[in-house]
């Protein structure tokens, strides 16, 4: 088989820079990403147009008619590549509405799922049916739109023959004149007002802006109520012929399509807004369709790929404002998609994105370039002035100079970009949307044996060692060697997901969730959270995962509803509703590209991400859907990985890449990014009995408390177990002696006071002999005993047990001794105190005792999650009198037990607070340093304002 044509090294350069990858070649870039960056660049560029790639063999081209993600068999292979490779972009457009992730552009990061060769022959039910839900229809269809107008005006109790949008005195005037209906200004939140300000204040100007807010912030509310206030103010354009707002372009994801007509019905309900696409109410010549909405001076909402589909009827026409939803979407400068968007010269161009920056600081170039084109020079200008030295200083074996340069010409750039980029965090804003309380953690989960088997026989196999030999010398130059990579990225990732999306089995136990680590704390999450009463986005990357889930889920007979690529673009919406207004649905599951843009899913507030993208982007937009304004109950997210193997780096990589973006968009002052893994990194897995998670190292100011707490617990076991040698006899009669002691302090109380003193008599003789006793022992045996003891009382407080290595020097034995007693003494008194409270409990009325019940039930802590026991679960600590505990919400409390339930029984190894792994330290900077980074930040400044001479259309 014939290796696929080479590119040539330009392109392929172009390429990698685009990924942020060419500045310092391969030492400091994981080769797998530029073998993946590379392939999806010969994607593009139609290279290995239609090969299908089987562990390292390009395969024969699909068929010609192959449309984009179509679902292709070829015989005789086994280890199918999850990834479809497009034809080209019209390719994709043409493809029928229901079976694609993607009637957007297939960017860069679009290398699809597509098929198994096998597929997995699993009896599945279909997820339920979801209710009925009103489809939201548009208005292309214009007896559509005026009997939906005649209905509003009903409502409105006001005549139909009344002006387009009225002229009355219910607005809030803003400086420069513009009006915002008051209807609308009322329901903004205060950064929101801002949010119309700033675009406002852009519209005077020949330039378009970025609105950047975190997702879920309501970009889209902010924009409609713009264009409305526009209208309503019906003040000429400057720069057009057009008064109020003219015919505007929307270009968004497929998904979100309809929630943007409901939002314009709901915020801006005169306006005519059409769908341009197959799920649009429309269903004649489309150019016809453009030519009215353009002359009614509507809104077209279209698709990325309906761009490229009607770029020239589109480009025929003026429009007065283009907007692109999603806008990173244009992040890849050389992908056919942004060079047809960046055609368009209209006045005014919007861009709305949570995720401005990616994976690099050319895709923010990019996105510049379509909303201020010119306004960052020319690419080369800008990645050689801006890119690379922030780029440089950003690495861990960076000198101090560049770090101090790479902070001051970032903060260079963030000046130059603020005024054109409106970007809020939650954070920021969490004192107006009142947002309930999120905790995200990345879980490392390790593998099975049967997994771990696999993955070391792929590690062994032929193809990883080629890999190895050949890569590290060849991989620049040897598509072959970097498709092979690629593949065997690909294979390992399946048997972290699932072993049998690697190795098919029979059907019988096919998709098993007890074959694979991550499911099975899955199941464990979703058997707690179902019986919390919470529901859960289920998040993962394939198809074929997918299916997997389906058949467990239908199993354990969940009720569920599950969105992918297959789901027809009209039937999208209706499952959203259903899942929101029906809370009788568990699981939503989705795939991450497809359910993790612009929607709503806020009836969840739990969501899995099952298996980590490249781009941190997108795993951060999947846990958005559910962490958003209208979320009323806290959430957790779980990220789940699988300890030891590719996904650790996946996870390493996608934090790399968002400290690089927090330093240009946030704060230039992030510390450090960590140097990135070589290849041999890559195709290696630690051994089993090395359950510390490489990640929860390099982050160790991040780990999770309870990991912490749990660890020390252990360590105080296990450290005593190896330190100290005693003989089998010694052992075994302290044991019968901590035993007695234990025994007699917890066994079953006395009937009447009488027993007890007797009891306490007793103890108090055992006391006695236990001191004879021990001043027979070492020190050190005294430790172990009292240890032995406390383990016997089986109280919380024992975790509290001092777990200091011991040397065994006679010192440190003695202290650790004499802690342990007193940790042992307040145990013990605990214990009496409990055992007469007990007694008199019993000495109580029926009524009473009654009562105490009815109170205790509200405050177990044995065994029981509300009032339910729930399996594994060891002991919940809900101690009254800690204050610590008490701050804590219910929510904490869930999750701490949810942890420790992991911990302890379903083999995760470790656990990382993600948003603490993202807030890095700053840097202490000297003064001589910063005024030499200073002169260099002014010398990037000057070239870019020469390159912006040539190139700035202001
Ligand atoms: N002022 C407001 N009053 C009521 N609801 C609001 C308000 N602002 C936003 N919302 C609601 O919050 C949700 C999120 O808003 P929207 O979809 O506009 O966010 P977004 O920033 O565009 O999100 P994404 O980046 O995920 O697309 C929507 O359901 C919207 O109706």
């Amino acid at each position: 088989m014939d290796p696929p044509n080479l590119t040539n090294q330009e392109d392929l350069q172009q390429c990698l820079s685009s990924e942020g990858i060419h500045i310092w070649g391969a030492t400091q870039e994981t080769l797998e990403e530029q073998a993946l960056n590379e392939l999806k660049l010969f994607v593009e560029e139609n290279t290995i147009n239609n090969k299908e790639i089987n562990n390292g063999t390009l395969l024969e081209p699909i068929s010609a008619n192959t449309s984009f993600c179509e679902e292709q068999s070829i015989a005789n292979s086994t280890h199918k590549l999850d990834f479809c490779i497009t034809k080209d972009d019209e390719s994709e457009i043409s493809c029928s509405s229901n079976d694609s992730d993607t009637d957007y552009i297939p960017s860069e990061d679009e290398i699809k799922t597509v098929k198994v060769l096998k597929k997995p022959k699993v009896k599945r039910k279909s997820p339920c049916n979801p209710l009925k839900s009103v489809k939201v229809v548009d208005d292309a269809l214009d007896e559509n739109y005026n009997s939906r107008l005649q209905s509003y005006y009903e409502e409105q109790e006001q005549n139909l023959e009344e002006l387009r949008v009225e002229d009355s005195k219910d607005y809030k005037k803003l400086k420069g004149g513009l009006k915002v209906p008051k209807k609308n200004w009322t329901r903004l939140y205060e950064y929101q007002k801002e949010g119309v300000f700033w675009l406002w204040e852009l519209h005077q100007k020949p330039c378009g802006g970025l609105l950047g807010d975190e997702m879920g912030l309501g970009k889209t509310v902010q924009v409609i109520t713009f264009l409305y206030a526009l209208e309503y103010t019906r003040s000429p354009s400057k720069y057009c012929d057009y008064v109020g707002l003219g015919p505007t372009i929307i270009v968004c994801p497929t998904t979100v399509m309809h929630q943007w007509v409901r939002h314009f019905h709901e915020w801006a309900p005169e306006f005519q807004v059409a769908i341009l696409h197959q799920s649009g109410s429309y269903q004649g010549q489309k150019s016809t369709l453009i030519k009215k909405i353009h002359k009614n001076k509507g809104i077209l909402v279209t698709t990325y790929a309906g761009i490229l589909k009607y770029k020239s009827n589109l480009r025929e026409l003026s429009w007065h404002y283009f907007i692109l939803d999603e806008g990173h979407k244009i992040r890849n400068p050389s992908t056919k998609v942004t060079m047809a968007v960046k055609e368009f010269q209209t006045p005014h161009k919007l861009m709305l994105t949570g995720s401005p920056m990616q994976n690099n600081l050319t895709e923010l170039w990019s996105l510049f370039d379509f909303t201020n084109p010119g306004m960052l020079g020319d690419l080369a200008t800008f990645n050689e002035h801006f890119a690379t030295p922030i780029l440089q200083g950003g690495f861990t074996n960076a000198t101090p100079m560049q770090e101090v340069t790479a902070l001051s010409v970032a903060s260079t750039l963030k000046t130059i970009i603020s005024p054109f980029l409106l970007r809020r965090m939650k954070q920021e804003v969490q004192d107006h949307i009142q947002l309930p309380h999120k905790t995200e953690q990345v879980l490392f989960c390790s593998l099975t044996d049967e997994q771990r088997q696999l993955y070391k026989e792929y590690l062994m196999s032929d193809q990883v060692n080629c890999i190895l030999e050949k890569g590290v010398k060849s991989w620049k130059s040897d598509n072959f060697v970097k498709a092979n990579i690629l593949v065997a990225i690909t294979n390992l990732r399946k048997i972290c997901n699932h072993p049998d999306l690697f190795e098919n089995e029979t059907e019988d136990s096919f998709g098993s969730y007890k074959k694979s680590g991550k499911m099975i704390v899955v199941s464990a999450l979703l058997k707690i959270w179902k019986k919390q009463g919470h529901r859960t986005l289920l998040f993962s990357q394939g198809r074929f995962m997918m299916r997997v889930f389906e058949n467990f889920l239908n199993q354990q007979s969940y009720k569920f509803l599950k969105m992918d690529g297959s789901t027809s673009v009209s039937s999208r919406q209706k499952l959203i509703d259903s899942f929101n207004s029906d809370s009788s649905y568990d699981i939503f599951l989705l795939t991450t590209k497809v359910g993790g843009l612009g929607i709503n899913l806020t009836g969840a507030s739990r969501v899995i991400i099952y298996d980590p993208d490249w781009n941190p982007a997108t795993d951060t937009q999947a846990r958005e859907r559910a962490w958003r304004i209208g979320q009323k109950k806290s959430v957790t997210i779980y990220r789940l990985l699988s300890a030891g193997t590719v996904e650790e780096k996946i996870y390493q990589r996608q934090v790399w890449k968002q400290l690089l973006s927090n330093k240009v968009l946030i704060d230039p002052n992030t510390n450090k990014f960590f140097k990135s893994s070589d290849l041999f990194d890559l195709f290696s897995l630690p051994d089993a009995t090395n359950n510390k998670p490489e990640t929860t190292n390099i982050f160790r100011e991040s780990r999770v408390k309870i990991q912490e707490k749990l660890d020390e617990k252990k360590r105080a076991t296990t450290t005593t177990k190896t330190q100290f040698q005693f003989s089998p006899d010694k052992v075994q009669a302290m044991r019968e002696l901590a035993q007695k002691i234990s025994k007699s302090l917890s066994g079953p109380s006395a009937p009447n006071k009488n027993a007890y003193q007797l009891e306490l008599e007793e103890e108090r003789q055992q006391k006695l002999q236990e001191r004879e006793k021990l001043k027979l022992l070492t020190p050190q045996e005294i430790i172990e005993f009292n240890r032995e003891k406390l383990l016997h009382v089986e109280k919380d407080e024992h975790n509290k047990l001092d777990d200091r290595v011991s040397t065994g020097t006679f010192e440190e034995a003695l202290n650790e001794s004499s802690k342990t007693s007193t940790v042992y003494n307040k145990v013990v008194k605990k214990i009496k105190f409990s055992q007469l409270r007990e007694l008199k409990n019993k000495l109580k009325s029926p009524e009473e005792e009654n009562s105490k019940k009815r109170k205790s039930s509200i405050t177990d802590t044995s065994g029981k999650i509300d009032g339910e026991l729930v399996e594994g679960l060891l002991k919940r600590e809900t101690n009254k009198s800690s204050s610590k505990r008490q701050k804590l919400s219910k929510s904490d409390n869930q999750d701490n037990y949810i942890l420790e339930h992991l911990f302890m029984k379903k083999g995760v190894s470790g656990a990382l607070e993600h948003d603490v792994v993202l807030n890095g330290a700053k840097k202490p900077v000297t003064l001589k340093m910063r005024s030499c980074a200073d002169e260099k930040a002014l010398k990037s400044l000057e070239a870019l304002k020469k390159s912006r001479l040539k190139n700035w259309k202001w």
